[in-house]
Parts: C-alpha cells; structure tokens; sequence
C-alpha cells in the first residue's frame, strides 16, 4: 500500500535529516541562485522547524514580496499571508506565521518543505497533504513554480506516486540544482 510504503520512507528521512542536516551555506548559495530568475515575484517560504534546511537567508535576498505559509485547518489548501520577515505568531503543528492582519497573497514562487523527494520531482512532507492541495489549487489557477527544499541526504532513489502528488518543478540542494526531466 503506498500510503504505509510513503509514511515508512517519511519516518526514515525525517530521522536521517535530523541526525545528518547538511550544508547550510550550500542551501542558501543553491536557493539564492534558483530564485534570481523570479525577481520581482511573490516568493512564498517557509519558517523552518526540525531540522529543515533553512530557507530564510535566500528569502531575505529576494527582491519580491514575501509571504508564508498558514495552516487554517485540516484537509485545506494552505493559505499564505504577507510577511515583513519579523513578524510572527505561533499556528499548528509547531508552525510560525504571519499574523492575521498582513494581507493574503497569492504566490508565484514556492519554496516547499521536503522530508524526502527523487530525482522525478516527486516528493514527501509531513503527510498532511498540505501541499498537494495547494499547489493543485495554485496551478489550476494559472502559473507557479514549485521549488522543493532540502538536503542532499533527503534524496531517495523512488518515492511512490498516488493520484494527487503534485510533482515539483525544481528541487535545490546544498549539492545541486535539479530540473526534472519533462514527460
Ligand atoms: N516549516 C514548515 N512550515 C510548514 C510546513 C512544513 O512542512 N514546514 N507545512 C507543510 O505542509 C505546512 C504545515 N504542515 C504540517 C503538517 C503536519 C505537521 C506535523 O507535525 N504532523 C504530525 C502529525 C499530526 C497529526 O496528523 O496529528 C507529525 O508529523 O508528527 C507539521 C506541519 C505549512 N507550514
Ligand atoms: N488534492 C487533494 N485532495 C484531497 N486529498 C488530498 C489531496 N492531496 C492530498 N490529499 C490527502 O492528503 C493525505 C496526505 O498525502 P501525502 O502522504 O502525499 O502527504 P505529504 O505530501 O507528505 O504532505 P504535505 O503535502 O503536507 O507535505 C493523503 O491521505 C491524501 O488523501
């Protein structure tokens, strides 16, 4: 069953990430790098928690708005809110967002949170589905870029693809730049 084969490879990369992390200055370098082509963009981010390798440096040199991600509820789209990069209140599941003034926006750019992704673009998060349901959202609505995050160690060689993955457009690692081939 995929959903037990996806909630194993989860358990374990979470593990790996947290005993291993990775090159910090490589993330940033490598994010820093992806996102130039998208100046002047909305570039949603991420607050990173539990040894997620941090996007914050490469956001703070976007010259675009910002926003982040906010949990409203269970089995929704995440919505995404303004951010000044100070300002934040706590929200579910051990997150951090902007709070309730900053107004809503619609990103163009997406860094996503990875615990584990393949070469193809797919990937793996926490198992909320969270951004499944907005990037179908998102892209069904136009255009967006989706840049998954993460460190090298979180590549694995396959994960198993079920009808609502959404795959990534791009993954950036503190070793590389990967562009999934089209198909
Ligand atoms: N830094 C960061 N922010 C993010 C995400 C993320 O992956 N990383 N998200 C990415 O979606 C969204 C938050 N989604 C999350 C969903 C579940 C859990 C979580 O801890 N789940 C529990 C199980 C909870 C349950 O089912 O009761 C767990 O993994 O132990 C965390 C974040 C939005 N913000
Ligand atoms: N577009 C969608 N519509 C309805 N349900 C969805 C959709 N996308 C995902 N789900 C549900 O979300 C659950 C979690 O999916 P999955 O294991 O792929 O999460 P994940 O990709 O690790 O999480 P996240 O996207 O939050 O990082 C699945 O049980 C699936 O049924």
């Amino acid at each position: 069953m995929r959903a037990a084969e996806k909630a194993q490879l989860r358990a374990r990369a979470l593990a790996a990430r947290l005993q291993s992390g990775g090159d910090q200055h490589g993330i940033t370098r490598n994010l820093a790098d992806a996102l130039r082509p998208y100046a002047g963009q909305v570039l949603s981010g991420y607050w990173p928690m539990r040894g997620e390798a941090d996007p914050l440096p490469a956001m703070a040199a976007h010259s675009g708005p910002l926003c982040l991600p906010v949990v409203t509820g269970k089995a929704v789209p995440l919505i995404f809110r303004a951010w000044d990069g100070k300002t934040l209140e706590p929200g579910p599941f051990g997150t951090s967002h902007p709070p309730a003034p900053a107004p809503e926006l619609s990103p163009q750019v997406l860094i996503v949170p990875l615990a584990a992704f393949d070469r193809a673009g797919n990937r793996i998060g926490y198992g909320g589905g969270y951004y499944d349901r907005t990037l179908e959202v998102l892209r069904r609505d136009g255009a967006c870029v989706a840049i998954g995050l993460a460190f090298a160690s979180q590549e694995v060689p396959s994960i198993p693809v079920e009808a609502f993955d959404q795959r990534l457009d791009m993954i950036v690692t503190d070793q590389d730049v990967i562009v999934p081939a089209g198909d």
